[in-house]
């Protein structure tokens, strides 16, 4: 009998969870990169989504309690968060399918359109502003980044600029990179109490931000240069900050500044620093 004339179940679909991708819908392309977590490619979902798929080497996360996460991540949806479409987890290893970004890690569009970038403070001024609406978004769901920074940040067409990998430090297993004694540990974008107590909060995520305005107004450079991370922990401590990018106003560095005050209660939310920057801008183009 033709499908049409049998009645339909009512639990039609819903058995199969909508977070979970069949591999089947998944055409995989060229590879975008790679790191300690395994292989990134790019795939086309259901014949024309484009799409970024993360292949996790098995042994770098903590699966399942992923898989569970990723059930609350797709609901996190926003023009500034790269929007997680869902995994495929019936299968080793784990893919983990996004939204595609065409232009990479900010990090490295900085460093490619150096030239370009440099003197354009409204552009540089936008791409932050964008990177704390998103920012704003995951606060307001109480949402922790725990590693942002530009390196974690996308850039797509038009100068759209989008948070990458919210919450997914939580599930890495190399604890090189988890404690914040690890060689990996993200040691130049965290602020006291995460150095001396591993407390991460909105606000810390805050002061990561700080250090990805710094990013983008040097166009890329390292915080803090080639000094050693127990250099660097020294230094926070003692509460010197990263110096003034040249080609940043005054204006801009005074609110980098207060995303690196001493105490996270004293840094502004980032809904407060989004509006900060909305005035920054008008001020200065
Ligand atoms: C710290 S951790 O949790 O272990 C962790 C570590 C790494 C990662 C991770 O996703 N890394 C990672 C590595 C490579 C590519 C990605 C990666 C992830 N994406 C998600 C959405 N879109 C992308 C994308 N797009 C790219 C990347 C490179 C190019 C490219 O080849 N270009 C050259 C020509 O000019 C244009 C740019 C183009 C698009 N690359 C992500 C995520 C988490």
């Amino acid at each position: 009998s033709s499908p049409c004339d049998r009645p339909v179940p009512p639990t039609a679909g819903l058995s199969h969870d909508k977070w979970e991708i069949h591999p089947m819908e998944l055409m995989l392309m060229e590879e975008l990169g790679s790191g300690q977590f395994g292989v990134v490619r790019r795939g086309k979902w259901r014949g024309s989504i484009d799409t970024a798929v993360k292949m996790m080497k098995e042994g770098t996360m903590s699966e399942d309690d992923f898989i569970e996460e990723a059930k609350v991540m797709t609901k996190l949806q926003h023009p500034n968060l790269v929007q997680l479409y869902g995994v495929c987890s019936k299968h080793r290893p784990i893919y983990i399918v996004t939204e595609y970004m065409k232009h990479g890690s900010l990090l490295n569009y900085l460093r490619r359109h150096e030239t370009t970038l440099i003197g354009n403070m409204g552009l540089l001024l936008d791409m932050c502003i964008q990177v704390s609406k998103g920012m704003a978004y995951l606060e307001r769901h109480n949402y922790i980044h725990r590693d942002l920074a530009a390196r974690n940040c996308l850039v797509g067409s038009e100068n759209v600029v989008k948070v990458a990998d919210f919450g997914l430090a939580r599930y890495v297993l190399d604890d090189q990179y988890t404690s914040s004694g690890g060689t990996k540990f993200p040691i130049k974008w965290a602020p006291p109490e995460v150095l001396n107590y591993t407390r991460f909060s909105s606000k810390s995520d805050v002061w990561a931000y700080g250090v990805l305005m710094w990013e983008v107004f040097t166009c890329g450079k390292m915080p803090y240069g080639r000094l050693k991370n127990t250099e660097v922990v020294e230094r926070v401590q003692r509460g010197i900050i990263l110096e003034k990018p040249k080609s940043c106003a005054k204006e801009i560095y005074d609110v980098m500044k207060k995303c690196w005050s001493h105490g996270p209660e004293e840094r502004p939310s980032f809904r407060v620093l989004k509006e900060q920057l909305a005035l920054v801008a008008q001020t200065l183009t």
